[in-house]
């Protein structure tokens, strides 16, 4: 039997002149995954707790709020005020991952670590237990459209040996075309931007990449 994956459409590839009706038609997916860039952690910039706010009302998704930020702390309240359900940050540039792990669950977000594609999932095990969802970086984090790298699928066979229970998301390069390797990576959560929303019928390719037998 198939096993389901939930899906997180990445915004950063929405129509940014219409990220109202982007969203409504992203309504089947399972969680909205929300790219935050810095342009010093990752050479891009992109959106602030503006619009985590401005989309919360219109949306019942879980919101996956993927800090790409030097500096994480400061900004862990401001996106739970923002919306966020689940607050990511990046194991590179955390210099005490258990109190940023601490001011998440304090903020009543859900915790989670990402780490970029050459990072060693060693350095997430002490953690593992303290966390929702680790996301698992297939790209250099700070673009869309790239493709996937398959070496980072490694550290998700990993993940799931070492925790089951952890939600592991994979972030980069997913579409139609990656989708089996992931799934045979043993993937929970797929992170999808252009492939989704590019796409004619976004809901279709949610069905698509989600699979159709139970979780
Ligand atoms: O984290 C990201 C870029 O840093 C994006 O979420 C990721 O690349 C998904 O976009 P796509 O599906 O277009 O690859």
């Amino acid at each position: 039997m198939m096993k389901r994956m939930y899906v997180a459409p990445s915004l950063l590839a929405a129509d940014f002149s219409n990220l109202g009706r982007e969203v409504d038609r992203i309504a089947q997916a399972d969680f909205l995954h929300i790219d935050i860039m810095d342009g010093r952690f990752v050479p891009n910039l992109s959106m602030g707790p503006q619009v985590i706010s401005a989309l919360r009302g219109r949306s019942e998704l879980l919101f996956d709020v993927h800090l790409m930020l030097e500096h994480p702390l400061p900004y862990v309240e401001v996106f739970r005020h923002a919306g966020a359900d689940v607050i990511s940050f990046h194991m590179e540039c955390a210099d005490d991952p258990g109190a940023l792990i601490a001011a998440i669950k304090q903020s009543g977000a859900k915790a989670g670590i990402a780490v970029k594609p050459a990072t060693p999932v060693e350095r997430l095990l002490p953690y593992l237990g303290e966390l929702y969802m680790v996301t698992v970086m297939t790209v250099e984090p700070g673009f869309g459209g790239q493709k996937l790298m398959p070496g980072p699928l490694e550290k998700v066979k990993k993940l799931k040996e070492q925790s089951p229970g952890l939600l592991v998301e994979v972030d980069g390069g997913v579409n139609r075309e990656t989708l089996a390797l992931c799934r045979d990576a043993g993937v929970d959560v797929l992170v999808a931007g252009t492939a989704i929303f590019r796409a004619e019928n976004p809901s279709e390719e949610i069905a698509f990449l989600r699979g159709s037998s139970s979780f």
